[in-house]
């Protein structure tokens, strides 16, 4: 089967064909590098990194370019207010950003280039513009001409006598409203690169533009972001690419929001709940789970109840691969997931329903265990962990086992040695009717967080509901 995926531009769903045989390449708009990352932001770099995982298991060779927006409007902004640098504000939530990306098992970047480093390939670009009419330069700003380019506005289907964009501050000498700038001059004591035009810094659209063209060349295979880039940031970096000459992307991809009482998360609207406070309260794979499963094109409307849910599927899949590893030992993933799971990822990277093939599966799983059929034991684990590896999510696989340190197994042991001795004076207890006994016992299991469940072959134990 071939992948089909929606194409903002085409606004439908299409068969994936590369440019170039084997090969594909992403470019993914990353992060502003403002503040430290929210949950919408990692569902934005998880989407996609899904999308590449599922890419290279298909066999592509993927280059992944997603880029560091270290100069903006808004990091000056915040310069100005804490009295620091703006590299500093950019260097420190940089790292934030590495860290919920590597928390949440995103595959690094092939390249990450950082806007400020491709001040030269910026200039350059402008020129170009300049001399093919459709930029020009006015009080030391450079703006895109936009009636110089049919094709503007294409891809978000409006109507260019329709459009009122308001300029931003300082944006003077504009021939029409709805030019947008490509430079903008320095402001006294603001950072600022030396251009052919005067001093000033790179408008946002025309650093993307710049770095697509650098690492993926003229032509590339897919650009990604959140639905909220689709103008006007898409549509400018396509007019300033398509207007230098380059075909560009071959397909648009945008992820839906995470939001927040229906509204977008955002950091400019502070209704946004960081990475790092959700990684107080939530194992990362359970995160990762949470944001990673819905379909790429639903919002996830913010929720504690789904974040339990997410939680309890999680614990219901790792439950059955800890008993089928004690009844069969360790199992390997199996070298293919189910036809079925492929079509559903096929089909515009349909997570939702092949994660219900993983669940599925489980459920076949506990059932071979219940009648003690290790074969099927043994296979449906295999399944299970190929489905999950692919999505990057198998509970077993190092990369999660070593979240606690590497030591996930080991402790695991303890607790499980632990909570038998605990259970055998539970048991003595009631043998001598020491019913008081036998009852704080549970309780204090209970308190501890573990839900006991008496089976024909002697207690389990697993972690419960949190509190
Ligand atoms: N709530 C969200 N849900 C999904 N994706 C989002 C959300 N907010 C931002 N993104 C995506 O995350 C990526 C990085 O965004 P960027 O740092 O430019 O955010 P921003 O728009 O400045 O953030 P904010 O709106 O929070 O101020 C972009 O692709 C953007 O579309
Ligand atoms: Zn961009």
């Amino acid at each position: 089967m071939t992948l089909r995926l929606y194409d903002t531009s085409a606004r439908q769903i299409r068969d994936f064909t590369p440019l170039v045989p084997g090969c594909v390449s992403i470019y993914l708009c990353g992060a502003t590098v403002q503040a430290a990352p929210h949950i919408g932001h990692i569902r934005s770099g998880l989407n996609f990194d899904i999308l590449r995982r599922w890419l290279t298991y298909r066999g592509y060779d993927v280059t992944f370019v997603r880029n560091v927006t270290d100069i903006d409007d808004k990091i000056i902004a915040k310069s100005a207010e804490q009295g620091r640098p703006w590299w500093a504000i950019g260097f420190e939530n940089e790292r934030a950003f590495d860290h919920a990306y590597t928390s949440l098992g995103c595959l690094p970047p092939t390249y990450e280039p950082r806007a400020t480093g491709h001040v030269p390939e910026m200039i350059a670009m402008m020129d170009a513009l300049i001399e093919r009419g459709h930029a020009y330069a006015a009080d030391g700003n450079v703006y895109f001409d936009v009636r110089s380019f049919p094709g503007y506005l294409e891809l978000s289907n409006q109507d260019l006598d329709d459009l009122r964009q308001p300029s931003g501050e300082g944006e003077t000498g504009k021939r029409d409203p709805r030019d947008f700038a490509l430079w903008k001059s320095a402001r006294p004591g603001e950072p600022a690169w030396d251009t052919p035009w005067g001093p000033g810094r790179p408008g946002w659209h025309l650093e993307c533009s710049a770095m697509a063209h650098k690492y993926l060349g003229a032509a590339f295979d897919i650009h990604g972001g959140g639905l909220d880039l689709v103008f006007p940031h898409h549509e400018n970096e396509i007019a300033q690419a398509k207007a230098y000459g380059d075909d560009f992307a071959a397909y648009w991809l945008h992820n839906a929001w995470v939001t927040m009482s229906g509204e977008k998360m955002s950091k400019s609207l502070g209704n946004s709940v960081l990475v790092s406070e959700m990684l107080n309260h939530w194992r990362p794979l359970v995160l990762r789970y949470y944001l990673g499963t819905p379909h790429y094109r639903s919002t996830i409307e913010y929720s504690e109840e789904a974040l339990t849910e997410a939680e309890h599927a999680l614990a219901r899949v790792e439950g059955f691969l800890q008993r089928a590893a004690e009844q069969v030992g360790p199992v390997a993933p199996a070298a293919e997931p189910p036809a079925e799971f492929a079509a559903a990822m096929d089909d515009d990277l349909s997570v939702p329903q092949a994660m219900a093939v993983v669940h599925t599966t489980v459920r076949q799983g506990n059932a071979a265990l219940d009648e003690g059929d290790k074969e099927s034991v043994a296979a449906l684990a295999g399944q299970v962990r190929a489905m999950l590896g692919v999505l990057g999510m198998d509970p077993m696989d190092e990369r999660w086992a070593g979240a606690t340190g590497g030591r996930a197994e080991q402790l695991h042991t303890a607790v499980d040695s632990l909570v038998h001795l605990v259970l055998d004076q539970r048991q003595a207890a009631r043998e001598r009717k020491d019913y008081g006994t036998a009852d704080a016992i549970r309780d204090r299991l209970k308190d501890a967080g573990l839900v006991i469940e008496d089976t024909p072959t002697g207690p389990r134990w697993e972690l419960g509901q949190r509190p």
